[in-house]
């Protein structure tokens, strides 16, 4: 009896494990847990007869001086916990690594790169077959060969099966979700085993191994062994990922979601044909989450720590909000931006009317009306806004509200310019129209896909508060962006405020970098964090499945007007800009104050 084995545990597999709980804690949801241990169990299922099998042929052996003693079929109990604590670290920094991807636009290739993804999925279905056929072979050869053909033949199978059904994604996700969890644990693990090798912890036998060594201490085969293994892991992570993707992108083929689906529901969606995917629908929400991507920092990080149709739902709502205020924002004048608030009012009117007589096979008025008169990469965000699951009014009130911005539009054949934020209370009656309904917005789809319920007198609160966030984050807006609306003739500062300090909107078109507006943009911040601070307590009844996204959403904009009260803060095209770091720790610190 020894515990040299337990040691190598206690000090190099046991802190990575301690350390990746630790930093994924916050994030972690019931299907995560869930996922984990389906595959930490099918890891031990799968491994132990084939473990078994190489210690009684002795390919490898543990001296007894160096185990605690109990076995399962032969295998030390420490590696049976190392199936589980490998499985689980490579598992865990899968996840991590892979949050901010969006597995839902992957479903569909992008059509330029079809032909060499299909290339590429051939390819690896060749080398894998080829790898399980070689195994066989050296396994059939016997003596030195016999190790390394035992693990190919093992996880060539499983490798082949999992690549067959999801390397559509293997191929195109990002190489965060894929390479990197596969070899920094796989590098990591050569280590330790060269260690362990070394100090004789466990001995691969000669006679049944090749004797090539990867460097100073390490086998071929072990390495292939840990390359083998992590990738197996990834694999059914990313395989998992795309199952739940399918179930979750296609309402039509799965209107119904289990929030922990059955792994007979996931081998079905991952069976299901890519003929049969609602292709538009893919490449909408893929065109979606490109938006929201290039156009807000803040939201795009917030996005991420959303989860299931939620985080869908929130990012077809953005497309839509920023399709309509760009339309509006870069019409060439007055007229056509009139022209814009009137076609997306009609294109609401003809969804609430579709709505209201329940047919929902894609609104046809609507969708031909919206053919006819909307520039193509506009259409998708207005045909997948699901506004089956939200009110109208609302996102009336949201085109309402566009049209104050309209009031800033220069008369032809005038010089004159009209400003029509003349008080505080049409720069909150402005900021209530455009980012309050907003707020009510995400409340909906909030309150619709969460799994808790909530009386309608809380709603009620939450809707209030919500609305007054709203307005807070457009405050923020605002004087982050003094200079660029100053540069297309607009100044959201209220009249009457400019003329306390003895100036009027001209002066901030002429010159927005004034330190009187310094003073003015100050008055302002204050005015959001005032309203920031009260709404902010009432996300403490949001349901708790949304509360920590819908923090991370708030504090990430918020942010922006903590660095705005900073000196010194850093422009990026104008506008003031929150680092990566520090979006990241913000983010964090949310998660971690639940
Ligand atoms: C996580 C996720 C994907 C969230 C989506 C959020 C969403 C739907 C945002 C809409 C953004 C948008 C384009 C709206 C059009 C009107 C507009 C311009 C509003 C301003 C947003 C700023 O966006 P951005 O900086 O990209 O704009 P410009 O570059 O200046 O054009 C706003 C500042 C409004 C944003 C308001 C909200 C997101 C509401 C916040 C309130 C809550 C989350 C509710 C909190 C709940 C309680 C109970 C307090």
């Amino acid at each position: 009896m020894g515990f040299e084995y337990a040691l190598v545990h206690l000090k190099y597999t046991i802190p990575p494990a301690a350390a990746l709980t630790f930093l994924y804690r916050p994030l972690l949801t019931r299907i995560d847990i869930y996922r984990v241990a389906f595959l930490i169990t099918i890891a031990v299922v799968s491994t132990i007869p084939w473990d078994s099998y190489l210690i009684r042929r002795k390919i490898w052996t543990y001296p007894p001086s160096v185990i605690v003693g109990p076995r399962l079929f032969s295998i030390p109990a420490e590696e049976i916990f190392f199936f589980v604590v490998q499985t689980y670290n490579t598992s865990l920094l899968y996840l991590l690594l892979s949050k901010p991807t969006f597995h839902s636009a992957y479903l569909v290739p992008p059509k330029a790169k079809v032909r060499s993804i299909k290339w590429c999925q051939g390819l690896g279905q060749v080398l894998l077959a080829a790898c399980v056929l070689v195994g066989a072979y050296l396994i059939w050869r016997g003596n030195e060969g016999t190790y390394l053909g035992l693990i190919l033949a093992w996880a060539g199978p499983f490798a082949l099966l999992l690549w067959s059904l999801s390397s559509q994604l293997l191929v195109t996700l990002p190489i965060t979700s894929t390479w990197a969890p596969i070899l920094i644990p796989t590098v990591y693990l050569w280590i330790v085993d060269t260690l362990a090798l070394r100090r004789g912890t466990w001995t691969i036998e000669s006679g049944t191994k090749f004797g090539i060594h990867v460097w100073d201490g390490l086998e071929i085969e072990e390495a292939i062994f840990f390359l083998a293994t992590n990738t197996l892991i990834v694999f059914g992570q990313v395989a998992f990922d795309h199952a739940v993707a399918i179930q979750l992108t296609l309402p039509r083929l799965y209107p119904h979601v289990s929030e922990l689906p059955s792994p007979t529901h996931l081998i079905q969606a991952l069976l299901a044909s890519p003929a049969e995917y609602d292709e538009d629908r893919v490449e909408a929400i893929s065109q979606a989450v490109k938006r929201l991507q290039e156009k807000s920092r803040s939201f795009y990080l917030a996005s991420s720590t959303f989860s299931g149709r939620l985080r869908i739902d929130l990012i077809l709502l953005y497309s839509f909000c920023r399709v309509a205020d760009d339309l509006v924002d870069n019409a060439k004048s007055e007229s056509a931006a009139r022209d814009w608030i009137r076609k997306l009012t009609r294109y609401l009117d003809l969804t609430c009317a579709s709505e209201e007589a329940k047919i929902r096979s894609k609104q046809p008025d609507a969708h031909r009306y919206s053919t006819v008169n909307f520039p193509e990469s506009a259409r998708s965000a207005l045909h997948l806004l699901p506004t089956h699951l939200l009110s109208f009014g609302p996102l009336y009130d949201l085109l309402e509200g566009f049209k104050t911005d309209l009031g800033f539009h220069q008369q032809p054949g005038s010089l004159m310019r009209t400003f029509p934020i003349a008080t505080s209370q049409d720069l909150e009656r402005y900021a209530a129209r455009v980012a309050g309904t907003v707020a009510e917005l995400i409340l909906e789809l909030v309150f619709f896909h969460s799994s808790s319920s909530i009386t309608d007198k809380r709603r009620g609160s939450l809707f209030r508060a919500g609305g007054n966030m709203g307005i807070a984050l457009q405050y923020v807006n605002i004087a982050r962006d003094i200079a660029t609306d100053a540069a297309i003739g607009r100044v959201y500062l209220p009249t009457s405020w400019l003329k306390e300090c003895g100036m009027v909107p001209q002066d901030v078109l002429e010159d927005p970098n004034h330190p009187k507006i310094d003073a003015l943009r100050s008055r302002l911040l204050d005015k959001a964090f005032a309203v920031y601070d009260q709404a902010r307590v009432a996300m403490a009844q949001l349901p708790s499945d949304a509360r920590s996204p819908m923090r991370v959403a708030v504090e990430s904009y918020m942010e922006i007007g903590r660095v705005l009260r900073e000196k010194g803060y850093k422009v990026k095209q104008g506008k003031a800009t929150v680092s990566k770091l520090r979006r990241f720790q913000v983010a964090w610190k949310v998660m971690h104050e639940e």
